[in-house]
């Protein structure tokens, strides 16, 4: 069962949408990219689901309860904004003490809870150092920790590493991957190799509305060309053209070594191909179903 229901969810300014009729659902425990180019939709999107932009229209709905009961959603959300502020003279554990008495823990449990995240995000050792000399990653998972001081259920970060450093970004993706332990976790990102890397699923938008939504793997098995890429000591192209003209393939394009053969299932086609090459005794010397990136994935859906 999902842990949360999106529905309808709309925001327009001055008669344009941001974010058009947007629904989807999340699971628990799961790790959610939201993907889109600049002016997507997706800062509105995670602005309004934490509460902090009014939709126009939508209907949000929390399906397990959560710790802190109906109508205190809010609390039940964790997060950490594309462009982070913190007070530079403070230290990370006053910071982090701090944000924890502003979501009303006790003093006691601010303090327990400061110990506990500074030591998950790596920053037991400049805990006691002034934000103002950290580093972008070091700011970054401060920033993380703070979205996740009152143990939130669902934790957003928009564009949680789009400013780091290879180092600073493949900190932050290793950190949110263990988030899932403790919470659903939904970030914005423009970059299709974060997604991969750290995403159960993915929901692409474009011009605010939703243009897939789902598992990385049924993107490709859903949006990838059949097509077969073959080189062969032999010319090969009557054959093609007459198992194009018997619709045994869709269509063939010649390339630099050999031929890009267009199929229409690819299940069917390799087993057939193999065999009838098999028996024409074709000298092959590459056979090779062909695989769009993620990023050609990414546009083809969104132009779509
Ligand atoms: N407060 C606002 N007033 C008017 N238009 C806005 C406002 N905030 C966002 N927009 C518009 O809504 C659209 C979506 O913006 P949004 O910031 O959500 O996109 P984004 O996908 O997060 O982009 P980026 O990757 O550049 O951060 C854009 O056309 C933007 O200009």
């Amino acid at each position: 069962m999902s842990f949360v229901s999106v529905r309808h969810l709309t925001k327009t300014y001055t008669g344009h949408p941001a974010v058009d009729n947007l629904s989807f659902e999340l699971q628990p425990h799961s790790c959610i990219a939201l993907l889109g180019v600049n002016g997507a939709g997706k800062t509105t999107t995670l602005k309004m689901l934490s509460g902090l932009v009014k939709p126009t229209s939508s209907t949000i709905q929390f399906h397990q309860p959560t710790p802190h009961g109906k109508g205190h959603i809010r609390a039940d959300i964790g997060y950490l904004p594309q462009f982070p502020v913190f007070c530079d003279w403070m230290t990370g554990f006053e910071f982090l003490f701090y944000v924890g008495q502003l979501a009303h823990l006790s003093r006691r449990e601010a303090k327990r809870r400061t110990k506990e995240l500074l030591d998950k995000v790596g920053l037991t050792e400049a805990a006691h150092q002034r934000i103002g000399q950290y580093s972008g990653g070091m700011k970054q998972r401060l920033g993380i920790a703070q979205a996740l001081i009152h143990q939130p259920k669902l934790v957003m970060l928009d564009e949680p590493v789009s400013a780091l450093d290879p180092v600073g970004r493949r900190e932050i993706l290793q950190l949110m991957q263990t988030l899932k332990e403790e919470a659903t976790v939904l970030f914005s990102t423009h970059v299709l190799h974060d997604a991969e890397e750290v995403s159960d699923a993915v929901l692409i938008i474009d011009q605010g509305q939703l243009k897939y939504g789902g598992t990385l793997d049924s993107l490709q098995q859903e949006w990838q060309d059949a097509a077969i890429i073959i080189e062969a000591q032999d010319d090969l192209t009557n054959q093609l053209r007459n198992w194009r003209e018997q619709k045994r393939i869709v269509d063939f394009v010649t390339e630099d070594d050999g031929y890009k053969i267009l199929v229409e299932d690819i299940e069917l086609a390799v087993p057939f191909l193999l065999h009838a090459f098999a028996q024409r005794q074709v000298r092959l010397t590459k056979f090779e179903v062909a695989k769009m990136s993620l990023e050609d994935l990414f546009l083809k859906v969104v132009q779509k």
